[in-house]
C-alpha cells in the first residue's frame, strides 16, 4: 500500500506525561524502514506541533478541551491531506482523544467508514458520563451520529460534526467500561466483541464475524488500536493498563485479517507511554508491539 504517518506527540486528553513521546519511540524502532521492506510505499509526513495554550480551565469537569480541541482540528486536516494524496493514513499517538481528528479528517476525505475500535475501553464516555473528565475515555461520543443531541457544546470543538454510525462500528477487546458507557454501548447496537466473546468464540470466529460485517458494508475501514487492548504482560508501558488483555498472537491476527479484507483506509496507534513502562525491556516490548501491530495492517504474514 501507500502509505502516510502522521505523528502526533499528544497528551492533554489524559492526565500521565510521556504518551507524546510515541510516536518518535515507534518511529525508532524501525517502523519507516520495517513497512518499506515489506513492500510498502511510505511517506512520512514528521510531527504535528500543537499550540501551547495559557488558559485551558475545565468546562463542566472535562479537562484540557481547548487543547484537545484544538489539536484534533489540526490532525483533521492533516489526515484528510493524507487522504487526498490516495494514502492509508497511519496515526501515531499520543493519547486516544486523538480519534476524534483522525477519524474526522478521514471521513472528510472519504465519507461514510467503518470504525473498528481495539480497546479495553469504550471510549465513548460523554461530557457527561465522564467519571475522569479525561478526553481520551471520550472520544467516540463525539463521533457518533446517535449521541449528537448528548453532545454538550465545547470551546475548540465547533468545526466538527459527527461522522460515524453506531451500526459501521466493532468493538474488539472491551474488558473496563464505566456504567454510562456500557448503558450507550447496548443501546446504540455497535457491534460488540469484548474479552468475554474472544474467550467464548476465539479470535477466529471474531474475526470471521468483524470482517464478513465489513465486507458486507464495503465502507472504507479505520482502524484505531489502543495499546491497552493488548495484555499488560506484553505492554505495560500504557497509560491505563487493564489485566486480561489480548495476546501479542491475537492482537496480530486482527490486523492481519483486516488487512486482508483489503478495506483498509486509516489507522491510529494510540497510547503508548514510556514513562509508564517499570523497566526498559518493558517499554521496548510495548514499542516493538505496536510496531507488529502496525506490520500486520500493511501485509506482514506470519505464514510468511
Ligand atoms: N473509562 C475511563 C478510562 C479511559 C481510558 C482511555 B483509553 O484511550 O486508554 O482507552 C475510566 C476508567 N475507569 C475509571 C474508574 C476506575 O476505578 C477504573 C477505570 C475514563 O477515564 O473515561
Ligand atoms: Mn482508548
Ligand atoms: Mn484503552
Ligand atoms: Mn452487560
Amino acid at each position: 500500500s501507500r502509505v502516510g504517518l502522521i505523528g502526533a506527540p499528544f497528551a492533554k486528553g489524559q492526565p500521565r506525561p510521556g504518551v507524546d513521546r510515541g510516536p518518535d519511540l515507534i518511529r525508532a524502532a524501525g517502523l519507516l524502514n520495517r513497512l518499506q521492506e515489506q513492500g510498502n510505499e511510505v511517506k512520512d509526513y514528521g510531527n504535528l506541533t500543537f499550540e501551547e495554550l495559557e488558559e485551558d480551565e475545565p468546562v463542566g469537569g472535562v479537562k484540557h478541551v481547548r487543547a484537545v480541541g484544538g489539536a484534533n482540528q489540526r490532525l483533521s486536516e492533516a489526515v484528510r491531506a493524507v487522504k487526498m494524496d490516495g494514502r492509508v493514513s497511519v496515526m501515531l499517538g499520543g493519547d486516544h482523544s486523538l480519534a476524534i481528528g483522525s477519524i474526522h479528517g478521514h471521513a472528510a476525505a472519504v465519507g461514510p467508514l467503518s470504525v473498528v475500535w481495539v480497546d479495553a475501553h469504550a471510549d465513548v464516555n460523554t461530557a457527561l458520563t465522564t467519571p475522569t473528565g479525561n478526553l481520551h475515555g471520550q472520544p467516540m461520543s463525539f463521533l457518533l451520529h446517535e449521541l449528537r443531541s448528548k453532545i454538550p457544546v465545547l470551546p475548540n470543538f465547533s468545526w466538527m460534526t459527527p461522522c460515524v454510525s453506531a451500526k459501521d462500528l466493532v468493538y474488539i477487546g472491551l474488558r473496563d467500561l464505566d456504567p454510562g458507557e456500557h448503558y450507550i454501548v447496548r443501546l446504540l447496537g455497535a457491534k460488540v466483541f469484548s474479552m468475554t466473546e474472544v474467550d467464548r468464540l476465539g479470535i477466529g470466529r471474531v474475526m470471521e464475524e468483524t470482517c464478513d460485517h465489513l465486507c458486507t458494508r464495503k465502507k472504507p475501514v479505520h482502524l484505531s488500536y489502543d495499546v491497552d487492548a493488548i495484555d499488560p504482560a506484553v505492554t505495560p508501558a500504557t497509560g491505563t493498563p487493564v489485566p486480561g488483555g489480548l495476546t501479542y498472537r491475537e492482537g496480530v491476527y486482527i490486523t492481519e485479517q483486516l488487512c486482508q479484507t483489503g478495506l483498509l483506509s486509516g489507522v491510529d496507534m494510540v497510547e503508548v507511554n514510556p514513562l509508564r513502562g517499570p523497566t526498559e525491556h518493558a517499554i521496548q516490548s510495548t514499542v516493538n508491539t505496536a510496531v507488529d501491530l502496525l506490520l500486520g495492517c500493511f501485509g506482514r504474514r506470519r505464514e510468511g
